[in-house]
């Protein structure tokens, strides 16, 4: 399904924010761990979110819902036999539970979105799990890929964290269980380091004891740990919610989103200073963001690998601000859905846009006076991609179409809903 995007000029309304994609992966796998009841409140619903519920209920777990909460009862350090698991388009839930698969003695993850993930590289995991004797057989490092686990023990490991993250929590959430102690150290580089905490702060709610150097290059996991059942709630979503803010920044506005909280470990709650930094009207309070735009923004420089999901929006904004934007550090984004430089570099061009490619930077030469629009954008397959363009929409001359905008559901199925419920013209066709 396509969207159309019409200009826009106000927005105005309340929302409440959707709720976090990562916080609900990590609470869904941690109960799925432990042999006991979790429940999890306001855990997110997308398509990420049931990736990582069909694939915890393939291995065992049991889970029933209702509309607040999810009740989980675990499967501890043993997943029933599973042949097959579909993660959909799920990077995370992807790398997570190929560390879990380790745990059982033969499990194919399946390549359903082959233009999408089945395009992204998972060599780094492939070979640490090696390293814990566990076979992996692979497609040049890519979907479909085959784990055969069975009882690995423990001890030392080495992973790059040069492409992504999500290989260092992987074994963050696997090594617990294992029978020896584990020693993991960080080759290269670590991307994405903010999302490496919200790992170790689920690890500790869930009664797990990690011990990580300050610089999180290097952690000492005690084996023979058991994950406690416990009740888990999620919080608000910033890298969603920072297209809705980036939409509100760009537009004459008075938005309101809840449930943000300042003191949330997501760095994309860096949205909020970024916007502050384009001297956009806003205040952040008792879990609201309030945005007053009057359309006008300052061009910024800024490292993006501190709120990597968020940089998207952050580019959409600077589209329309006074002056060239630089986004640096942002070389992993090539990794994501699509090759978020290249592919999104493209679309926002094609919308009018005046961008810049670099190997790990974006530029952005502000047009304050809007872009021509009146194109058909491709999404590449990618939910933040199409948060973006839809902002950068609102103030085009003419509007854009958005083509196959239907995968904005991968983390935010009601983006458009809550878009419409404050104002903007977006509209569904077939
Ligand atoms: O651990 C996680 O849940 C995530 C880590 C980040 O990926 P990278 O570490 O690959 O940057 C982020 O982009 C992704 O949406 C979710
Ligand atoms: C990159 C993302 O997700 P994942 O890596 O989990 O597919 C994202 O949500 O923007």
């Amino acid at each position: 399904m396509d969207v159309i995007v019409r200009p826009t000029p106000t927005l105005q309304g309340e929302i409440g924010a959707l709720s976090s994609k990562n916080y609900t992966t990590r609470y869904l796998l941690v109960a799925a761990l432990s042999e006991g009841v979790s429940t999890i409140y306001h855990p997110a619903h997308s398509e990420d979110s049931d990736a990582i519920r069909r694939c915890i209920a393939d291995l065992g777990a049991v889970l029933t819902e209702d509309e607040e909460k999810i009740v989980v009862q675990g499967f501890g350090r043993q997943p029933r036999n599973v042949k097959e698991l579909n993660v959909g388009n799920a990077g995370a839930v992807l790398r997570f539970l190929m560390a879990v698969a380790a745990l059982s003695p033969e499990v194919t993850f399946v390549n359903t979105y082959p233009d999408s993930l089945g395009k992204r590289p998972h060599d780094d995991l492939i070979k640490a799990l090696g390293q814990l004797g566990v076979e992996v057989e692979h497609n040049e490092g890519r979907l479909p890929i085959t784990i055969r686990g069975g009882k690995p023990a423990g001890g030392r490991i080495t992973v790059s964290g040069a492409v992504s993250s999500q290989f260092l929590s992987a074994l963050l959430f696997l090594t617990p269980l294992l029978e020896e102690d584990s020693e993991i150290t960080v080759l290269d580089d670590l991307k994405s380091k903010v999302v490496v905490g919200q790992t170790l702060e689920v690890l500790e709610q869930a009664g797990i004891v990690v011990h990580a150097a300050d610089d999180y290059m290097s952690f000492k996991v005690p084996g023979r740990q058991a994950y406690k059942a416990q009740s888990y709630t999620v919080q608000g979503d910033y890298p969603g919610s920072a297209a809705v803010l980036a939409a509100a920044a760009v537009t004459g506005s008075d938005v309101k989103i809840h449930r943000l909280a300042e003191k949330s470990k997501q760095g994309e709650r860096a949205i909020v200073d970024v916007l502050r930094m384009m001297e956009v009207p806003l205040t952040h309070e008792d879990g609201t963001v309030h945005v007053q735009g009057n359309g006008k923004l300052k061009a910024v420089e800024f490292d993006g690998d501190a709120a990597t999901d968020a940089v998207l929006a952050m580019v959409a904004a600077a589209v329309f601000a006074e002056g060239t934007s630089r986004f640096y550090n942002v070389e992993n984004l090539r990794y994501k859905e699509c090759d978020r430089i290249t592919d999104y570099l493209a679309e926002l061009t094609r919308a009018g846009a005046k961008v810049e490619e670099r190997p790990d930077e974006i530029i952005v030469h502000g047009q304050p006076e809007g872009v021509e629009g009146g194109v058909t954008i491709n999404a590449h397959y990618d939910h933040r991609v199409i948060m973006a363009l839809t902002v950068v929409g609102l103030r085009a001359r003419q509007p854009l179409v958005i083509k196959d905008a239907h995968h904005v559901a991968k983390s935010y199925p009601q983006y458009f809903d809550h878009l419409r419920a404050l104002g903007a013209d977006v509209e569904w066709v077939e």
